[in-house]
């Protein structure tokens, strides 16, 4: 049988920055396959090139060389096949939590029935109900950052890619909104692209954890997590949990993890 295309493409993708003798070689020759429907996270020490790869795949910049291919299209610019999340929330500070969630949806050309139809479905996804009307100023930062996720959903994209979305959440609220977004995952199945600097978040929510490594930001390992989902508590603390998250530390923290 034929194996279905994979969702996402990075083909020997290299990015050098500036020209001349400063430039910057941020990116060399990597290359991944991501499948439909699979969670991939990325770890690695800070500079190795994470949200290089993953701005390269919601088209924010270009690369140098290589290919990038999201369902099978060329990237040349953002678009609405991808919705792209922050750690900083960029909701729009004058618009309140439904009109944030509309704002893409406008952008699609959907009409105002169906897009406040759509935006209140997202917003109960991610229990903002009793805040829709709410500005962001009005929200805790878990609060916001789930209404970025509304408004990403609600585009209905064919991937997510997420850089440390939960990065500037303190450690209860991270936990609950992992939760949350595997939650949705095992209904909607999407694709998603996932950047952390949490060892324990990677290894959570992965298929498979990315590991990159510095100077020049390169892959340097993939590794598998065969834990069933849906991943509860307990799975946090299960063995082959513990095995996993010490072979992905090794693999950001060992030495010559982040030289040439
Ligand atoms: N626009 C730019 N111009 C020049 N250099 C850049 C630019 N953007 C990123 N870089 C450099 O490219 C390298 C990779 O940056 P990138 O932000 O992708 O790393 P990262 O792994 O996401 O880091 P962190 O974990 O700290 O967010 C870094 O050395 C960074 O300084």
């Amino acid at each position: 049988m034929a194996q279905p295309e994979p969702k996402i493409i990075f083909r020997h993708v290299n990015k050098i920055f500036g020209e001349g003798p400063g430039a910057f070689q941020a990116v060399k020759d990597f290359s991944l396959d991501i499948a439909e429907g699979e969670i991939v996270t990325v770890v690695g020490p800070s500079g190795c090139g994470k949200s290089t790869v993953m701005n390269i795949a919601a088209g924010l910049i270009p690369l140098t060389d290589g290919e990038c291919l999201v369902h099978g299209r060329e990237v040349k610019g953002p678009g609405p096949d991808r919705g792209v999340i922050f750690q900083q929330y960029a909701l729009f500070p004058w618009l309140t939590v439904r009109k944030n969630v509309e704002f893409g949806l406008k952008l699609k050309g959907i009409k105002p029935e169906e897009r406040r139809t759509l935006a209140e479905h997202y917003i109960e996804m991610v229990g903002l109900s009793d805040f829709a009307d709410s500005l962001p100023k009005m929200l805790s930062g878990g609060m916001k950052q789930r209404c970025a996720i509304a408004r990403a959903y609600a585009v209905d994209p064919e991937v997510l890619l997420m850089d440390e979305p939960f990065g500037a959440l303190d450690a209860l609220t991270r936990v609950r909104l992992q939760e949350q977004l595997l939650e949705t995952w095992s209904q909607d199945k999407r694709t998603i692209m996932f950047i952390t600097h949490d060892v324990d978040e990677a290894v959570y929510l992965a298929n498979r954890v990315i590991v990159m490594a510095a100077r020049p930001g390169r892959l340097s390992k993939i590794i598998k997590v065969n834990l069933p989902y849906p991943r509860t508590d307990e799975i946090r603390l299960s063995e082959e949990f513990i095995r996993i998250r010490n072979e992905v530390w090794r693999g950001v923290y060992s030495r010559g993890a982040d030289a040439a």
